[in-house]
């Protein structure tokens, strides 16, 4: 094996393990245009409390939109390395460029470029409890390609507003009113992301995305058909892939909506395979709120006989440590919310 690809070479048990795939139909595919309001709800709680992954149709963004999204992000991701290296985010302003982020302890084989839906806004810049010093986050847009800004900014604003849509039902669909979370998303750090998976010449070996949860309140993913994307489900035998379907996004919850549905909703661990022959794009957006949001299971999912299973904890903070996170191998891995849960 060359040099530059042991970085990406994970340790065994990560590896991906395509004998054993398992091939199910069952990851919901919901159609946002239903009609009665109530049966919609009911859908998205099944699947919430099942998967934590769900496929929506009918979202109300046009697949012309899509197809000028993909074609500014295949030209982006053409750039020269040069140019792509002036966009790179760092320790300090965590949006923009990469292409060294880290999953269980390799890297993954792919590039990103983020873009945040709130330019200017701030986060903490440790994760130090007694250190108030704030970093401010900025877009970088690429210089050489005239339409990209607008066309992303186009793209993060209604999927943005898709986003409040499914917090409004996922909040319903636990029986709290729809605009509970709302006051948490003023100065939000949520974000557009782009991914690109070049083929790779030893899928066995390496992961796009290695396994884990996002630590956000959810994710809406719009995927090419190459697919690759795969979420964990122990009790039918392990990683089921989510199939690319014309025009639908993949939805999923992050660990926010797990901590304040206090447990009935799960973050699913998923992974992204890679494919020998085919690129793959896809262009994610991950609500999060703003950095000063302390986050605990809602009070009306807490009772005598229900326990809170957080501890309230501040996201910005939280945060903050993920993201340094990704600029290290670590040793120690990073805080994950099960270091906020109440053990009984
Ligand atoms: O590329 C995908 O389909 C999903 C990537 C992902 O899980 C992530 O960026 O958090
Ligand atoms: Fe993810």
């Amino acid at each position: 094996m060359e040099d530059i690809y042991s970085a990406y070479i994970l340790s065994t048990e990560h590896r991906p393990d395509f004998s054993t795939f398992v091939e199910v139909d069952e990851i919901p595919v919901i159609d946002l245009s239903e009609t009665s309001q109530e049966n919609l709800i009911l859908k998205i709680g099944k699947a919430c409390e099942k998967w934590g992954f769900f496929q929506i149709i009918n979202h109300g963004i046009s697949s012309d939109l899509i197809l000028k999204v993909e074609k500014e992000a295949k030209k982006f991701f053409e750039l020269s390395m040069e140019e792509k290296n002036t966009l790179k985010r760092d320790v300090f302003n965590a949006i923009g460029y990469y292409d060294a982020e880290h999953t269980k302890k390799a890297k993954d084989w792919k590039e990103v470029y983020d873009f945040l839906a709130k330019d200017g806004v701030q986060i903490p810049c440790s994760d130090d409890p007694h250190d108030l010093e704030l970093c401010t986050q900025k877009n970088h847009w690429p210089q050489s390609l005239p339409h990209f800004r607008e066309i992303m900014e186009e793209y993060g604003g209604k999927l943005e507003k898709l986003a409040y849509k499914l917090l409004e039902l996922i909040s319903l669909s636990l029986g709290l009113s729809g605009d509970k979370f709302l006051d948490c998303f003023e100065n939000q750090l949520s974000l557009t992301r782009l991914n690109y998976y070049p083929p790779c010449p030893f899928p066995e070996l390496a992961l796009g995305v290695g396994p884990h949860r996002d630590p956000c309140v959810l994710s809406i993913v719009v995927q090419d058909d190459t697919g690759g994307l795969q979420v964990k489900k122990n009790i039918i035998g392990g990683w089921v892939p989510i199939k690319p379907i014309p025009d639908a996004f993949v939805v999923n919850l992050g660990d926010i909506f797990q901590v304040w549905s206090n447990d009935k909703y799960e973050s699913a661990e998923h992974r992204v395979v890679l494919n020998s022959q085919k690129e793959r794009f896809s262009y994610p957006f991950f609500l999060f709120p703003s950095h000063h949001t302390i986050l605990k299971p809602a009070e009306e999912l807490v009772s005598e006989e229900v326990s809170a299973k957080y501890k309230a904890y501040n996201f910005g903070k939280y945060y903050a440590n993920r993201t340094h996170a990704d600029f290290t191998i670590q040793e120690v891995e990073g805080i994950e919310i099960h270091d906020f849960k109440i053990l009984d």
